[in-house]
C-alpha cells in the first residue's frame, strides 16, 4: 500500500499559491488584527489570516463552511498558513478562531475516512498526523478564541495550542466524542487530552466520548478561560501579552521540553499508525457505523 504522500507534495498538488483574501473580503485592505492599519490579510480559500506583525502575532481563522469540518484541503491550507507564519520572523504567536458562525470545528471530514480506498485512508490520515505534530510542537505561541461547538479532531486542535479561551454558551460543547461515532481516539489524541487534563479525567472523557459545555470545560482543564462570547478574541489577545513578555527561546524550549514526549511516540510509529488507522477505518463495521452516523446528522434536519 503505497502510505507516503508528503505534505508538501499534497501542498503542491492541491493549493494554488497564496491568494489575497478570497471571498467576501478580497481586494480590501482589513484592519490587521492587532488593530494595526495597513496590513493586507492573506489566506487560502479555506484559511484567512489577519496579520499584525507590529504586535507580533496573527489571527488564522477557519472558514470552511458549513461546520469547519477538517478535510484533506482543509488539514493543507491550515498548514501552509502555519508554516508561513512560522518562517516569518515578525511573527510569535498566532490566534486560532473560527469564521463560521456557531462552529469551531466538527472535527475531521466524516467524508474523507467513509467509501474510500485506503491509499486515500492512507494520505488523509498522515495530514492529521502532520497537522497535530506541527500544531503542538510550534515554536510560536498558538492560542486557541473557540467561539462555537468543537468535536473529536476540532478539539484535538485546540488542544494542541498552548491556552484556550472558550465562548460562553451552553452549546457550545468541547470534547473527543468518537465513542459516539463507534471508532476510537487514536494514542496520540488520547495523550493530548491526558497531559491536559488528567488521566482519570480523560479516561472518563474518552469512553464516554464526553463533550463538555463551557462551565464543566473549565472546571476539568479542558480550557484556560471561559469569557462571554463577545471578547473571546480580546480575551485571547490579552492572554498573548504575558506569552510574549517570556524571552523567547526560554519559552520555546520549555514547551519543547513538555511536548517532545508525547510527539516522539507518534514520530516513532508514523506508519504504524497510519496503518492501524487505514485497517480500521475500512472494516465494514465501522464503515458502517460512520454512515449511519452521518445519516443521524442529517435526519436531525427533518
Ligand atoms: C486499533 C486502533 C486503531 C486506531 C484507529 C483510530 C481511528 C480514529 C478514527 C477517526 C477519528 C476521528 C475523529 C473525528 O474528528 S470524527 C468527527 C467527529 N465529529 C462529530 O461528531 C461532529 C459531527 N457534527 C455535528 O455534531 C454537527 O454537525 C455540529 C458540528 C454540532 C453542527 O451542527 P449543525 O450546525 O446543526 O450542522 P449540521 O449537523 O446540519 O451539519 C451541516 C452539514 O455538515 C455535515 N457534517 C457535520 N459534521 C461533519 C463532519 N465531521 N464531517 C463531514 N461532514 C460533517 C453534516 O452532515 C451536514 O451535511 P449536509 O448539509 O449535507 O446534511
Amino acid at each position: 500500500m503505497a502510505l507516503a504522500v508528503g505534505i508538501r507534495g499534497l501542498t503542491r498538488s492541491l493549493l494554488r499559491p497564496w491568494v489575497r483574501v478570497p471571498g467576501p473580503a478580497r481586494g480590501r485592505t482589513e484592519p490587521a488584527a492587532g488593530g494595526g492599519d495597513g496590513v493586507r490579510c492573506f489566506g487560502s480559500p479555506r484559511v484567512l489570516v489577519e496579520p499584525d506583525p507590529a504586535a507580533g502575532f496573527a489571527v488564522m481563522k477557519m472558514r470552511n463552511p458549513p461546520v469547519n469540518s477538517l478535510s484533506l484541503e482543509f488539514l493543507t491550507e491550515l498548514l501552509i498558513s502555519l508554516e508561513k507564519l512560522e518562517s516569518d520572523k515578525a511573527f510569535h504567536a498566532i490566534i486560532l478562531t473560527s469564521d463560521c458562525p456557531g462552529i469551531f470545528s466538527a472535527g475531521l471530514d466524516l467524508m474523507e475516512m467513509c467509501g474510500r480506498d485506503p491509499t486515500h485512508y492512507a494520505e488523509y490520515w498522515k495530514a492529521v498526523q502532520e497537522l497535530w505534530l506541527r500544531f503542538y510542537l510550534s515554536h510560536l505561541v498558538v492560542i486557541s478564541a473557540i467561539n462555537g461547538v468543537n468535536a473529536a479532531g476540532g478539539c484535538l486542535l485546540a488542544l494542541s495550542c498552548d491556552y484556550r479561551v472558550l465562548a460562553d454558551n451552553p452549546k457550545y460543547a468541547m470534547g473527543l466524542n468518537e465513542t459516539l461515532l463507534g471508532i476510537i481516539a487514536p494514542f496520540w489524541f488520547k495523550d493530548t487530552l491526558v497531559n491536559t487534563v488528567g488521566h482519570r479525567t480523560a479516561e472518563r472523557a474518552l469512553q464516554l466520548g464526553l463533550l463538555f459545555p463551557p462551565a464543566e470545560a473549565l472546571q476539568v482543564g479542558m480550557v484556560d478561560k471561559v469569557v462571554p462570547e463577545d471578547q473571546v478574541l480580546s480575551a485571547a489577545r490579552s492572554e498573548l501579552a504575558q506569552w510574549l513578555a517570556i524571552p523567547g527561546h526560554a519559552r520555546q524550549l520549555t514547551k519543547s521540553l513538555m511536548r517532545k514526549p508525547t510527539a516522539d511516540r507518534l514520530l516513532k510509529e508514523r506508519d504504524a499508525d497510519i496503518q492501524n488507522f487505514v485497517r480500521f477505518i475500512s472494516r465494514d463495521a465501522i464503515q458502517k457505523a460512520l454512515r449511519v452516523y452521518l445519516e443521524k446528522l442529517k435526519q436531525k434536519k427533518t
